[in-house]
């Protein structure tokens, strides 16, 4: 619905020049305002990546009374909560609870309200993307895929908003990984592909080749002898489709000097290992989620089945070999 409904006045440019939108602001408010009050009881600590100092000038001022009004407004619709409509003050303290740096000690929420922003503004794939910590590990997972069809995606439907109902995924560490349509349709578990052949296997990347190299991972591709054409869409849906079987391998390789952020990968990572997947970084390691808001991979980051991960992760070695001897 704010999809659709977005002004171009209503997306920001972040310090970093990655935008920002009155969408995000928007679901990290309402997460926050949930997780207190359906957890009263659990200390809270959530990381969360919006931060409330852009609206605290006096050029934001328009922007965190459209927040205050979309949030309001949710709130109203939705109907679950009876409470006075929320100040502009409790919006940005709403934001700032999403402060906590994480860590290795205790339990933390990790939320990208909104990941794929660049893909929610085009229109295309995004994901509200809800984790929990315990003492560094991931628990729990929530992927939110608003235009990800419930049912298998091929890559021609990926490009605009489905008109239709999306797919949300959720995983308990243990407990399998699970799907269900967003209108709440029943609950089926999901699985990642078998295929062990990578000539039947296809591969999903990030849509903006800002984020991820699209040479490397063709490359890659090659050499692991993928025949299909890149996937590309943007955010975690990546991770969704995949713990579903939709494609066997995502491929991440950030440009240099970018560093990965625990809330762009830590309820996609435990959806994918709970299907039966693995999430490594390209020299094999396990994403570490203990170290604070950061993630410090080697490389970039690779998922595909059991099967598959051994002669992906050679093939990941040759072509950084190859790269790094070219430079
Ligand atoms: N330069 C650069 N390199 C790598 N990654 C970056 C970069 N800039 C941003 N980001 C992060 O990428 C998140 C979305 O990327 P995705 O790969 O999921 O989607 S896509 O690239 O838009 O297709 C995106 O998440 P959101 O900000 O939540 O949309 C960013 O955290
Ligand atoms: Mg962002
Ligand atoms: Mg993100
Ligand atoms: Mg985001």
């Amino acid at each position: 619905m704010v999809q659709r409904v977005l002004l171009q006045s209503d997306v920001h440019s972040k310090s970093d020049k990655s935008p920002v939108t009155v969408a995000d602001y928007g679901s990290q408010v309402l997460v926050s305002f949930v997780l207190e009050r359906e957890l009263p009881s659990v200390p809270f600590s959530l990381v969360a990546e919006e931060d409330s100092g852009d609206l605290r000038k006096e050029s934001g001022q328009d922007t965190l009374k459209r927040i205050t009004d979309l949030v309001n407004d949710t709130l109203a619709n939705d109907g679950s909560y009876s409470v006075a409509p929320l100040t502009t003050e409790d919006v940005l303290r709403a934001i700032d609870n999403g402060k906590s740096e994480g860590g290795s000690i205790g339990r933390h929420w990790v939320l990208d309200p909104i990941d794929g922003t660049k893909g929610f503004v085009r229109g295309d794939q995004y994901a509200i993307a809800l984790a929990l910590l315990d003492e560094g590990n991931v628990v729990l997972g929530v992927l939110a895929c608003p235009n990800l069809p419930p049912t298998s995606i091929g890559s021609n439907q990926l490009h605009s908003s489905s008109n239709g109902v999306g797919s949300l995924f959720f995983a308990e560490v243990g407990h399998g990984a699970y799907t269900q349509a967003l209108d709440g349709s029943t609950q089926t578990r999901v699985h990642v592909t078998d295929i062990e052949n990578p000539e039947e296997a296809s591969f999903f990347e990030s849509y903006e080749a800002a984020h991820s190299s699209h040479d490397l991972s063709s490359s890659i591709a090659e050499k692991l002898g993928v025949k299909a054409p890149p996937v590309r869409i943007d955010s975690q849906a990546k991770y969704g489709a995949l713990s579903r079987g939709d494609g066997a391998i995502y491929l991440r390789f950030p440009h240099s000097g970018y560093r990965e952020k625990i809330w762009d990968h830590a309820a996609g990572c435990i959806v994918v290992s709970e299907a039966g997947g693995i999430v490594m970084d390209a020299a094999g390691n396990p994403l570490d989620f203990s170290k604070g808001k950061f993630l410090d991979v080697v490389a970039g980051i690779i998922v595909t089945n059991q099967k598959l991960m051994p002669s992906l992760l050679r093939a990941v070695k040759e072509a950084l070999n190859e790269k790094a001897s070219s430079l």
